[in-house]
């Protein structure tokens, strides 16, 4: 079970679309039926690319990154370094130069650093930010200013970092100097690879050990990253420790497609007839591969061909037929593991014979939004039923029928990721499905209608 998220933590309200009558954004309109086929390659890692820019930063020497993600997570922290001083060639078609400032570096921003939608960046900047010699506010957007910062303010102040949030544990966050930080033993409430990170890179500046136990495993690129730039970690299964004052030395980083973003293509060619895909440079990082494991449960056809190391990660290409799916009870281990491809599983699981129940999910509904809620409410509208759940959800799959969902109107709630899971919805739908403000896709996915529609799928972005 993954354990739930604390009562001092208050999940996001979902805004309604009443909230916002007169949507500004761009919309999807996508046109049902047809197939996906051919080869592409989804962007960069957005996990990878923000932890890229942040070592990169800190450490002694030049960071060459290929493959970096153009997307607007990744460039606010990219932004933000800059503001800090850090000279930055770049991001040229997935080429970026960091020239590192060393672990001492870093220079007063002067202004309030904006983290825009990224929760990765709040959270693994506040604790970097704790052990410098000035004070930085951090502020987010309507979404990420709504998610909760408890879960890495408390463990840093355990640490000796002083940081204010709202008196509702949010942003924004004023982050000031202190004369120490001290590493802790933190054994986290959340399996939360955010959390994890935040701490190691407060330790980088703490006196003594710092080491986190996670409740289950969730995604190691920082330790990964941590250990290539030469620095010294220790780790055992479910712990992770390193020592403050240690140093960074720059490496090149080729940053591998982002899994997160090949699952609407692995779902969408598991449900479109006809559908067969090559999913090129995917990282395959055990720790997040519980897509690929949830998918090929429900009786997905995904061949992995290639297997090759590049930096710290494995990657290998992707191939992906249709196959009939069915209805599972999602194993609790994997939740971690596939914590941003819910959404993109849900449609899925509409598409399977049978039911599909997912329990020990509560982290679902802190995310960009209630993704169960608002998942729930998507499906809904297309004809599914779904009953949410207070940890997960229950959906009733359609099975082997050609239209799974009707056509109709859904709105992201300004969430890429339901945004694209629905537009996978149309391949199995009998009438268009319109998705509402799909502004955010920005945020992790840049060109996605684009290259969909090369693939296949009758996606059309209308402007707002
Ligand atoms: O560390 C990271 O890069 C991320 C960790 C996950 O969040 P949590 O650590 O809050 O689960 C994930 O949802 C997010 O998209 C990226
Ligand atoms: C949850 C996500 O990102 P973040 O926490 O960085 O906003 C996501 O990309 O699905």
């Amino acid at each position: 079970m993954t354990p739930s998220s604390r009562a001092t933590e208050p999940a996001a309200p979902v805004s309604t679309p009443a909230s916002n009558p007169a949507s500004r954004q761009p919309r999807f309109v996508v046109a049902p039926g047809g197939t996906l086929r051919g080869q592409l390659r989804v962007p960069g890692d957005k996990s990878i690319s923000h932890r890229a820019i942040m070592l990169g930063a800190i450490a002694d020497g030049v960071t060459e990154i290929s493959g970096f993600l153009e997307g607007a997570d990744a460039l606010a922290t990219l932004a933000a370094f800059r503001a800090m001083g850090v000279v930055i060639d770049g991001p040229d078609r997935g080429r970026v130069r960091v020239m590192g400032a060393g672990l001492e570096g870093l220079r007063d921003p002067g202004l309030a650093l904006a983290m825009g939608n990224s929760g990765t960046s709040m959270r693994l900047l506040s604790g970097l930010l704790s052990g410098q010699r000035f004070a930085t506010t951090l502020t987010g957007d309507a979404s990420l200013s709504r998610r909760p910062m408890r879960r890495v303010t408390e463990p840093l102040r355990a640490m000796g970092a002083e940081i204010e949030t709202t008196s509702a544990g949010t942003a924004p966050l004023v982050v000031r100097p202190v004369a120490n930080l001290h590493g802790i033993h933190y054994r986290m409430p959340v399996a939360s690879a955010q959390v994890k990170s935040s701490l190691l890179l407060a330790g980088l500046y703490a006196t003594g050990e710092t080491c986190v136990t996670e409740p289950a495993p969730t995604r190691d690129h920082t330790e990964r990253m941590l250990t290539a730039f030469g620095y010294p970690l220790e780790r055992t299964p479910g712990r992770v420790c390193l020592h403050g004052g240690g140093r960074l030395r720059a490496i090149p980083i080729a940053v591998p497609a982002d899994i997160s973003s090949a699952a609407f293509f692995l779902v969408g060619a598991s449900i479109a007839p006809g559908s067969e895909l090559l999913l090129q440079g995917v990282g395959l990082n055990p720790t997040r591969i519980g897509v690929i494991n949830i998918l090929r449960a429900m009786g997905a056809d995904i061949g992995v061909e290639g297997l090759r190391e590049e930096g710290a990660e494995p990657v290998a290409d992707l191939r992906v037929r249709p196959a009939p799916l069915r209805g599972i009870e999602i194993p609790a281990d994997q939740v971690p593991l596939a914590i941003d491809e819910f959404p993109a599983l849900f449609i899925a699981a509409a598409c399977a014979e049978g039911e599909t129940l997912l329990t020990g999910a509560e982290e679902l509904r802190v995310k960009e939004s209630d993704r169960i809620a608002v998942m729930a409410e998507g499906l809904t509208a297309l004809g599914i039923r779904a009953e949410v759940l207070p940890d997960g959800i229950r959906i009733v799959g359609r099975g082997q029928r050609p239209d799974v969902f009707t056509g109709g109107r859904v709105h992201s709630h300004d969430d890429h990721r339901i945004a694209m899971s629905f537009a996978m919805a149309a391949l199995r739908a009998s009438g268009p499905v319109e998705i509402e403000d799909c502004a955010n896709v920005d945020t992790s996915f840049p060109g996605f209608a684009a290259l969909a529609a090369g693939a296949g799928l009758g996606i059309v972005e209308e402007a707002a």
